[in-house]
């Protein structure tokens, strides 16, 4: 099968697309380049040693799995080899020449709607094989699949609009790339130069890199190795080269135990979230190991889904070393250490929430929906995760936060809940009607501002054995207090909720005289188990359709003038009363955010205006 035959590619649109950027728009951290090209060889020996273990017909058997590296500093080239499973043609066109694979479809993604430099990008995600084009004008892939009677083939390009695939002689299992280098970035074609490189970025590689016979890397696991025996930047490049990172990880957690399972984790948390910056989900990326071999990169199933965002490393010597990814899955082993290790993380960060709130605040700046994913979904730690939540509430200023624990340190003695309201921002929230009576008692009222609060809330039910309640629903029970002022006397107030009931039928579920007001005259009180304003948006947005009537508890204030007038007007001028009594409703429900047609309500003002200039 050594037909010559020279096929000729053009590169799909956003390979091409993707090879412009790279060659135009990167400059700075082109070094990264040999990271990258190393990680595949990485990648790929590892996947040749899982196939070891089940197919016996494997080309070129026996030689090391290492990476080998030649410079050459006269021809201005740079070689990298690996011996893992190469490719055969289909793979060289689908690898090479489409995006087949998430990561750099998705970093196209997030570069297209993030308004993001590509600069700050490349650092994030790694555009892979096709960092060689930041250094090479020419890019060759000799290359043998690992089957039998896979054929040597040579992928040739210059990074612009297409490349070639030939046979080629005497190419052995794996692939040797050779980078022709740019006349400006003949800097790789020296040794020492690249040795430095892969110290840098490639040290805890799993296998061996050789330039010559010389092995560069350390193969070392960090994580069971003695903590006082480690440095930050040790700690820092472990986490770059395990993450494909280029941040700082802004926490770490180095673990051992013995009982009652031997664990060692070293387990980081990045200083960026790519899924606030409009990245797709993330993929659990904390490995496991079982005594240095690595059994799955991306467990699912290990921690806790809402753990995603964390990185690094989890080793159990107990795991039978058979395990494979599928049986992980069932394995009663594999659960024990994902609850030890979810436990100590949120531990983790207990610890350095009271430590250093200020750090902790700008971590759940990034971070905070993974805690509330956390508190909505994980059950096993969800008192815990409460602990984490942070929020601003009536008695914060400016913009300082708050906990649940913190909260309750201020709770009134007698007060057997947590009260809270939720609205799009504090300023929202202090217009409205409703803080009034908890402000009066000194009741402190949490302000949740987020999309998924109330959801969260919803799931959270209670804190420290205290229920967590709306002050915008109804059935809240609020301790009397002394009130300034003058109120109608009970029959007069029956006698004007009755007149109300009678002029909203339907449209309300009950009028009442609350113990909620001081400045204003009326409120509009979600029942307690009806959606709030908020959830009927959401809804609203999600379904077209969507129909629920509106009915509203509504809280009369005997105190307010306007009451006492209405009152009187009741039955004094009928006519007057009505569109007062229809007005003040439609205020309580635009307080509320609950009005949905406000056609009547300007027709009504116009005939009331009409009526006040006589
Ligand atoms: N040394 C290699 N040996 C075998 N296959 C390789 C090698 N290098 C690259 N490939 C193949 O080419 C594909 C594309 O590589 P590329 O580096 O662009 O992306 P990736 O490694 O899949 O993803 P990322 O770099 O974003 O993690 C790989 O998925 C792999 O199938």
């Amino acid at each position: 099968m050594s037909e010559a035959t020279t096929e000729k590619h053009v590169f799909q649109a956003e390979i091409q697309q993707l090879l412009d950027l790279v060659v135009h728009s990167l400059y700075t951290d082109r070094e990264i380049f040999l990271r990258e090209l190393i990680s595949n060889a990485s990648d790929s020996m590892e996947k040749l040693r899982h196939l070891e273990g089940t197919e016996k017909d494997i080309q070129d058997a026996g030689i090391p799995l290492q990476v080998e590296i030649t410079t050459d500093e006269e021809a201005g080239t740079l070689t990298i080899q690996d011996h893992g499973i190469g490719m055969t043609r289909e793979e060289l066109v689908e690898n090479l020449g489409t995006i087949a694979h998430s990561g750099t479809k998705s970093f196209l993604e997030a570069l297209k709607d993030s308004g993001n430099s590509p600069e700050n990008m490349i650092g994030q995600f790694g555009v892979g094989f096709y960092s060689a084009f930041m250094v090479a004008d020419e890019v060759q892939v000799y290359t043998r699949s690992w089957r039998q009677n896979g054929e040597g083939l040579v992928w040739t390009s210059d990074g612009k609009s297409g490349y070639e695939i030939e046979a080629a002689d005497g190419v052995t299992r794996g692939v040797k790339i050779v980078l022709k280098l740019k006349d400006d970035q003949k800097e790789y074609a020296k040794e020492d130069r690249v040795k430095h490189l892969v110290e840098t970025y490639s040290n805890f590689v799993g296998f061996p890199v050789m330039i010559g016979d010389k092995r560069i890397n350390e193969v070392e696991a960090l994580w069971l190795k003695n903590k006082s025996e480690i440095s930050d930047d040790e700690y820092k490049s472990f986490y770059q080269f395990q993450a494909k990172a280029f941040d700082e990880p802004q926490y770490r957690l180095h673990f051992s135990a013995d009982a009652p399972i031997e664990i060692n984790a070293l387990i980081f948390v990045p200083s960026e979230n790519p899924e606030r910056m409009g990245m797709q989900k993330m993929e659990p990326a904390v490995a496991l190991y079982c005594k240095k071999v690595l059994i799955d990169p991306e467990p699912k199933n290990l921690l806790p889904e809402w753990m995603r965002f964390l990185k690094g490393v989890i080793d159990s010597a107990d795991l039978p070393l058979n395990i494979s990814r599928e049986t992980m899955q069932d394995s009663a082993l594999v659960r024990k250490v994902g609850t030890v290790i979810s436990k100590r993380v949120i531990k983790m960060f207990e610890k350095e929430s009271n430590g250093d709130p200020d750090k902790y605040r700008a971590f759940y700046k990034k971070f905070d929906r993974f805690i509330k994913e956390g508190v909505a979904t994980d059950f096993a730690n969800r008192d815990a995760l409460a602990k984490l939540l942070r929020f601003e509430s009536s008695m914060t200023e400016g913009d300082a936060v708050t906990s649940l624990p913190e909260y309750l340190t201020r709770a009134k003695e007698e007060q057997d809940a947590i009260y809270y309201i939720v609205g799009s921002n504090r300023e929202q929230i202090e217009a409205s009607p409703y803080l009034e009576a908890f402000k009066k008692r000194g009741l402190e009222v949490i302000y949740f501002t987020d999309a998924v609060d109330e959801y969260v809330v919803d799931s959270l039910g209670e804190f420290d054995g205290k229920k967590l309640v709306s002050v915008s629903k109804g059935g809240v029970d609020l301790e009397d207090t002394d009130l300034d002022g003058d109120a109608l006397s009970e029959d007069e107030t029956a006698a004007l909720c009755d007149f109300l009931k009678n002029e909203f039928g339907d449209k309300v579920t009950k009028v009442e005289a609350g113990k909620r007001l001081v400045d204003s005259p009326v409120i509009a009180l979600t029942p307690q188990d009806a959606m709030t304003p908020q959830m009927r948006a959401m809804m609203k947005a999600m379904d077209e359709n969507f129909k629920d009537e509106v009915k509203v508890d509504l809280e009369i204030n005997p105190r307010h003038e306007l009451i006492k007038k209405l009152a009187e007007a009741k039955d004094a001028q009928p006519e007057v009363a009505a569109l007062v009594a229809g007005q003040l409703l439609d205020n309580a429900l635009m307080a509320a955010g609950l009005l949905e047609d406000a056609r009547d309500t300007v027709s009504r003002m116009n005939s009331l205006m009409a009526k006040a200039l006589g």
